[in-house]
């Protein structure tokens, strides 16, 4: 085993509690024979995966092999980009969420994401929590304020703003931003967590709050996530997903694909020998 592998394992091993069972979770999100196009430049190819409910999937490859790229395909955040084109299905608990008939307000209400870069509004801590079900039409004061202290709680930063509910956001640290942003995220009730290297501008405190995070939140959610960081990956995730030029190569247990990967580009990638 090389050295790469021993050490992943045992980090793993420290950190890796709760491992969701994959054969006994459902099916949360399925993919079948995705296709992406941005004009005329394909993207991805031939995508099929499926993603257990509370479980955390991690997508992992070198640069520009199209992680983020599905990872947006997932709550349709690509439909924004003129001139983009998907074949294939993707369906949420069995539903098509590229159907016709999809309610774009509801999938984004339920799949919610989180990006690299914190991006809290310039208002209080207070209205960046309850943007979303404002915007919904939530209007009692008693029930928003219940939303804040339930998601700031939820994203483990209530006992450090509590007091200052009215200041802005943007007094607040990048990993206290970050967790800011998921606290927006949970409050319009998601299912499902997209998170685009939501650690990757932070310190290495701040990052291992958030990993924490995301080992309390898959109890309530099912969380993507797309990170370069290979270590993380094998810390924070049940299933992991290798991506290279557009290609989904290998996606099993995280522990399978990191000891055990049955595809030679993912051995190679994951012990460093590329990427
Ligand atoms: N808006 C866009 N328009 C055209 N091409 C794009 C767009 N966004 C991404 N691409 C291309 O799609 C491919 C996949 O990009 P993507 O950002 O999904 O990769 P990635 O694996 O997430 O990369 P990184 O790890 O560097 O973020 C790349 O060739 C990229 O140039």
């Amino acid at each position: 085993m090389s050295r790469l592998y021993s050490e992943i394992i045992n980090q793993r091993s420290v950190t890796g509690r709760g491992v969701t069972n994959l054969s006994e979770a459902s099916t949360k999100v399925s993919v079948d024979s995705v296709d992406f196009w941005y004009g005329t430049k394909q993207a991805l190819f031939n995508i099929s995966l499926e993603i257990r409910d509370r479980s955390v999937a991690a997508f992992i490859g070198p640069s520009g092999c199209g992680k983020s790229t599905f990872l947006r395909l997932l709550n349709r955040m690509n439909d924004l980009i003129e001139g983009t084109r998907l074949t294939g299905t993707i369906r949420l608990d069995g539903a098509d969420i590229y159907s016709n008939n999809a309610n774009l307000v509801d999938l984004r209400r339920r799949v919610g994401m989180v990006f690299q870069k914190s991006n809290p509004f310039p208002k209080s801590i207070y209205e960046n929590v309850i943007y979303g079900p404002r915007m919904s039409g939530v209007r009692d004061k008693a029930r928003l304020d219940f939303l804040v202290e339930k998601c700031l709680k939820q994203a483990a930063l209530w006992n450090e703003v509590k007091d200052r509910l009215n200041h802005s956001a943007l007094e607040l640290s990048g990993g206290q931003q970050q967790r800011l942003c998921i606290a927006r995220a949970l409050a319009t009730a998601p299912e499902v967590l997209l998170m685009d290297e939501p650690a990757s501008a932070l310190d290495p405190a701040s990052t291992a709050q958030i990993e924490d995070l995301i080992f309390e939140l898959k109890k309530q959610y099912t969380i993507v996530i797309v990170t370069h960081n290979m270590q993380q990956a094998a810390r924070v995730s049940d299933a992991t997903a290798f991506f290279f030029q557009g290609q989904l190569i290998e996606f099993g247990p995280t522990e399978q694909i990191f000891t055990t990967p049955h595809q030679k580009q993912t051995e190679d990638y994951i012990t460093g020998r590329f990427g």
